[in-house]
């Protein structure tokens, strides 16, 4: 997105949250489960190593998913998911850091935390594998620096996924070190989602980063599109929350030939 660009209603209405959304005072101290590690043993079990979302609602979705977390995660990583990343901010996406904690005692896969950090001490919230920072957000005003924030994290044990969503975004995200990058299909300054986006700046990415393809993944012919255009992993929500979440992971994480949508 160009930094210029004004950025939608929803998404103003999502940052002015975080950024009125406290920290924690102590400092967390993570064990993370390797993301590298669950992407590989998906790989050699024939699975496409996908992190499937735990998404209850979203200013994009319609009405709200009331299942049990904890059972929605356990179906999704017995029917292929590599990892899981769970939404914690409250207002707009109906998270919660309890729900991802007990999402993270249920499960051994590594755990996402899906949220809108702007300040070193909202990392110490709740521990998790990984956490989210998105290029776009830590260039406002006023926010802390991608930099400082990936050391940070990474003091505290976690991993750092970095999203962006141009090649400028990704460039960025590789200069301050970012080693898993999730290029978003969707335009935070309209909503929109657009797989053309992944398969425009993938090119310009590296082998030494594990580059992740995030939104708007529905079918399995959009699987094989991203891992066509080079996806190491893909990132997908709705499409998996949508219906029988099970049946759902199992289609988009084996996408065989014969699955022709
Ligand atoms: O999903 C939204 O409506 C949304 C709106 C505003 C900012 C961010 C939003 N989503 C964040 C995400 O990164 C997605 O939840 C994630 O990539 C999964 O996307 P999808 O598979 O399209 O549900």
């Amino acid at each position: 997105m160009d930094s210029n660009e004004e950025i939608a209603p929803d998404v103003r209405s999502i940052l002015s949250a975080a950024r009125d959304r406290g920290g924690a005072s102590g400092t967390v101290d993570v064990t993370a489960r390797s993301l590298s590690a669950a992407f590989d043993r998906a790989e050699r079990d024939g699975r496409v190593p996908t992190i499937t979302e735990v998404k209850p609602t979203s200013p994009t979705t319609a009405g709200r998913h009331d299942g049990d977390p904890v059972e929605l995660a356990t179906a999704m990583v017995e029917h292929g998911a590599a990892a899981l990343s769970v939404l914690t901010e409250p207002e707009h996406f109906g998270g919660s850091p309890e729900t991802l904690c007990r999402v993270r005692e249920a499960v051994d896969v590594p755990v996402l935390r899906k949220d809108f950090i702007l300040y070193e001490e909202q990392l110490d919230v709740v521990e998790a594998d990984l956490v989210l920072l998105i290029v776009r957000f830590l260039e406002e005003a006023g926010t802390d620096d991608l930099d400082d924030l990936i050391d940070a994290a990474r003091d505290r044990g976690f991993q750092v996924l970095v999203e962006a969503h141009s090649r400028a975004e990704v460039e960025a995200a590789v200069e301050a070190g970012a080693e898993f990058v999730g290029v978003n299909n969707r335009d935070l300054a309209k909503l929109d989602v657009d797989l053309e986006t992944f398969e425009s700046v993938a090119p310009a990415v590296g082998d030494d980063v594990t580059l992740i393809a995030e939104s708007g993944i529905e079918t399995p012919a959009d699987v094989r599109r991203m891992r066509a255009a080079g996806a190491d992993g893909l990132l997908i929500g709705s499409a998996i929350m949508d219906g029988d979440v099970a049946a759902n992971t199992q289609a988009l994480t084996t996408p065989t030939e014969t699955h022709n949508q």
